[in-house]
């Protein structure tokens, strides 16, 4: 099978047809035509075997991953999905693998209405790039600043859960192709759900202050959301949204460091009036607060101990080759 061939039969026609999209894969760019009153909202994330997700994991859970993690960030600006470019780079043109990788990416494309609109096909080492474009209302818009000192910090999603189906997977690699049997824990870190709808909802009936979408950690992403705002944080450990799944695997200690430190939770972090909280809760039911936004700078239990915001970082320490 040719690139072109390839590109015909596993990339073209991915989720449904949107008005905004007058033209999808086939010419030199794709055209999306913006609605007066909104802007457009573009991130790119790329995937990595080996270090975004493990080798030999089932190419289904990579297509909706990829797609996954990418959409989150439209998530944390209170964005809608218009479309997706997909920059795929693969070791060879395997049908099988590229028959269940196109599954979950358009199962995903599906669910939240976001067509692949277009991309680009070469040969090396498996590398996924997904760049996102989404709409959005812009006196809704949300940013990592505008969190002000007396707000809450709430999230949506649960912490940790990720980081414990990923260790389950290094403990026994053969789960990895046995999707139907994954548990809550495998389902957090190899099927994430982008919290698109929930964020719209959110973003339509109640003012938040800041957003950011929790990737490489809580308190690693918390920290970037108040250096972005220049405030501080007070945070609840006891009030962290935690599967009960989670503390029954790890026990209470291991929960807490994988919720705290783990990453690839794509939960939201938000903030916002105390007042409003009630609201967004009616909203958004599985809204929890786990904290407040105090002056000053840093992360704090209630009791004063500092937290230190250690996350996911890709040159910490220059493994590699250095
Ligand atoms: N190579 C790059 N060139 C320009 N901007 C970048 C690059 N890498 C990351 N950024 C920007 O830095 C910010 C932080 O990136 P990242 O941690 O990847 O965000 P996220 O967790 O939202 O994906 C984002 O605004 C992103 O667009
Ligand atoms: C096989 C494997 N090992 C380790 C991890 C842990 N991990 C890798 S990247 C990452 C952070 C998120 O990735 P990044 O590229 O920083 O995404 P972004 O913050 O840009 O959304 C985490 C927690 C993983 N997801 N898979
Ligand atoms: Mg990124």
């Amino acid at each position: 099978m040719d690139e072109f061939a390839l590109i015909r039969r596993f990339f073209t026609g991915l989720g449904p047809k949107v008005p905004e999209i007058l033209l999808g894969p086939g010419d030199d760019c794709a055209l999306l035509q913006m609605q007066a009153g909104e802007q457009l909202a573009i991130s790119v994330d790329t995937s990595v075997e080996g270090r975004h997700f493990p080798a030999q994991a089932d190419p289904w859970a990579i297509g909706w991953r990829c797609l996954g993690v990418a959409l989150s960030d439209l998530a944390a600006m209170g964005a809608r999905p218009l479309g997706f470019t997909l920059a795929i780079t693969l070791p060879d043109a395997d049908e099988n693998w590229l028959t269940e990788f196109s599954r979950g990416l358009g199962a995903l494309a599906d669910q939240l209405a976001c067509p692949l609109i277009g991309g680009d096909t070469t040969r090396g080492p498996l590398t996924l790039s997904v760049q996102v474009q989404g709409a959005v209302d812009r006196q809704h818009v949300w940013r990592r600043s505008g969190a002000q000192p007396g707000q809450i910090i709430a999230v949506l999603g649960s912490l940790g859960s990720a980081a414990a189906g990923l260790r389950s997977f290094h403990e026994q690699p053969e789960r990895l192709h046995d999707r139907a049997s994954w548990d809550s824990l495998e389902k957090a870190y190899m099927l994430p759900q982008p919290l698109i709808q929930e964020a719209l909802g959110l973003s339509r009936g109640v003012s938040i202050s800041s957003a950011i979408d929790i990737s490489d950690g809580l308190l690693a992403d918390l920290q970037h959301l108040l250096a972005s705002s220049a405030v501080a944080a007070e945070l609840d450990l006891e009030q962290l949204p935690l599967d009960p799944l989670l503390l029954k695997r790890l026990g209470k200690t291991l929960a807490l460091d994988a919720a705290l430190h783990g990453g690839d939770d794509y939960a939201l972090l938000l903030t916002l009036d105390e007042a409003d909280f009630p609201l967004a809760r009616n909203l958004c039911p599985q809204l929890t607060r786990i904290g407040r936004l105090v002056k000053g700078a840093g992360i704090r239990t209630p009791e004063g101990d500092l937290l230190e915001p250690e996350g996911y970082n890709h040159f910490s320490g220059q493994q590699e080759g250095s």
